[in-house]
């Protein structure tokens, strides 16, 4: 996807005037290590667009460089900010929470930090829920919890009413933490802020388990999540390896794209069958996925698939679309559909297999993050406090190409990233599972 340079110019409020507290020079300082607004790095488009770049003689954009600035825009004895988790739970929420408090109260000196309850409903009245305050004793203990201590949900809320609730309580900071239904909302909040002349920065910690979100190389949680769905796969293969002709099916999250099925199949390498919504799915064909593993299964007498809940969603083309209360459309169940055309193809060949199908997503993703994902999480919420800090708006911050940056939200707001059927991860796949060679025998599993 090729990206216009202007997208890649980051809001501010307004000049930054005030010497940063971080400043070591400071009496109680803690960093020296600012980012000068110059530092830009040459990654706003994947190695495989550089190329149109050159061609067309096109400027290549460029993201600039996340981190504290020698100069901030609030001031921290007066600010008030605001956190609020939305859309599906994902591990490491609390993580987000504990940093971003911990920064702005001990790094910057800011006393009112506020959380807003159960996602975007916070912000409405007629909901009725408190808002809370953070302190650093509120979230010493929140890291091991799961899920996320402010809440979430799904669902349109008015625009309008946030903002309105925004200036009552006389924000200047909202931290959004969310995947890509939160960025088109967070970008529509940035543009009715912008429209009311207020100066209220909004920053997006990009969160999902699908990894799917456009200029984002890895989303927090996501480690976590191929760290426990190996387990699930290792389950499986113990299960489908302990019965003749026996299966073990396991179904993952990734609403469009695969990337966590794909990714934990490398990381167990049991799995003999991995499929993504990215791939089009055969069933029946002679060389089609029902058929590929009765080879499998008379050949190694046991067999381990893995599917993302996306894929082959073609073969409910006659149901009726369903939408939860974001919008998005409710995916009918492969997992099941899988588990009933299996038993249907063997039943008819009469080969006895015994299948076990394990569906663990919600398990995965209300656990706490791991020791990596916590990591993550805490340099996501520090930079995501020193954007805000230095009056910057409508951006999230990301890890991609290597360095923390701040992507605009126009960049990233309703695009998504996928696997690549050409790309390293999926060619691994193939290569680790042989699932495109089964016929040549080449999987030792
Ligand atoms: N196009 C949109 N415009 C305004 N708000 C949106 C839009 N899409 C989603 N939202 C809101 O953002 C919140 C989170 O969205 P959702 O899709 O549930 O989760 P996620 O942010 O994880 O993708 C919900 O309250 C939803 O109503
Ligand atoms: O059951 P719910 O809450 O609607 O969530 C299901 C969806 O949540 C996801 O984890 C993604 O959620 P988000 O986009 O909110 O991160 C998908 O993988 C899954 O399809």
């Amino acid at each position: 996807m090729i990206i216009d340079s202007k997208e890649t110019k980051i809001q501010i409020l307004g000049e930054p005037r005030i010497p940063s507290p971080l400043s070591g020079k400071i009496k109680g300082g803690y960093t020296n290590r600012f980012v000068s607004e110059d530092e830009r790095i040459i990654c706003a488009v994947e190695k495989k667009d550089i190329q149109h770049y050159l061609d067309n003689n096109l400027e290549i954009p460029s993201f600039e460089k996340a981190g504290p600035r020698e100069k901030i825009y609030f001031d921290p004895s007066k600010l008030k900010c605001a956190i609020v988790t939305c859309g599906g739970l994902c591990p490491g929420l609390n993580d987000i929470i504990r940093s971003v408090v911990l920064e702005l109260h001990h790094c910057y000196g800011v006393r009112n930090i506020y959380g807003i309850k159960y996602g975007l409903q916070g912000f409405m009245p007629e909901y009725g829920h408190d808002v809370v305050d953070l302190t650093p004793g509120t979230v010493s203990n929140i890291l091991d919890m799961g899920g996320t201590i402010l809440g979430s949900s799904r669902g349109t809320q008015d625009i309008g009413g946030v903002v309105d609730c925004l200036e009552r309580m006389n924000t200047g900071i909202l931290f959004m933490v969310g995947g890509d239904g939160t960025l088109m909302a967070a970008n529509k909040i940035a543009d009715e802020i912008n429209s009311r002349n207020l100066k209220i920065s909004v920053i997006v910690i990009p969160k999902t388990i699908d990894n799917d979100i456009y200029l984002v190389s890895k989303t927090f949680g996501f480690d976590t999540a191929v760290d426990i769905a190996t387990n699930a796969i290792k389950g499986a293969h113990n299960e489908a390896a302990g019965y003749p002709y026996g299966i073990g099916l396991i179904k993952l999250m990734g609403r469009h794209a695969g990337f966590l099925a794909a990714t934990a199949a490398l990381a167990q390498q049991d799995a003999n069958f991995v499929l993504i919504p990215e791939i089009e799915m055969d069933l029946h064909g002679e060389s089609g996925f029902l058929c590929s593993l009765e080879k499998r299964l008379i050949e190694r007498k046991h067999a381990v698939i893995v599917v993302a809940e996306g894929a082959g969603q073609k073969f409910f083309s006659d149901q009726k679309t369903e939408y939860d209360p974001s919008g998005n459309i409710k995916l009918k169940d492969i997992g099941v559909f899988l588990k009933n055309e299996i038993i249907a193809w063997f039943k008819e060949k009469n080969i006895p297999v015994s299948l076990k199908y394990i569906d663990p997503s919600y398990m995965i993703r209300s656990l706490p993050a791991n020791a990596n994902d916590s990591v993550f999480c805490g340099f996501l919420g520090r930079d995501a406090v020193h954007a805000g800090m230095a009056g910057k708006t409508k951006l999230l911050v990301s890890h991609w190409n290597n360095n923390y940056v701040h992507i605009p939200m126009e960049a990233s707001a309703g695009k998504r990233k996928n696997v690549d059927p050409q790309g390293k991860l999926w060619q691994s796949v193939l290569e680790a599972t042989g699932q495109g060679c089964l016929v040549n025998d080449c999987n030792t599993n």
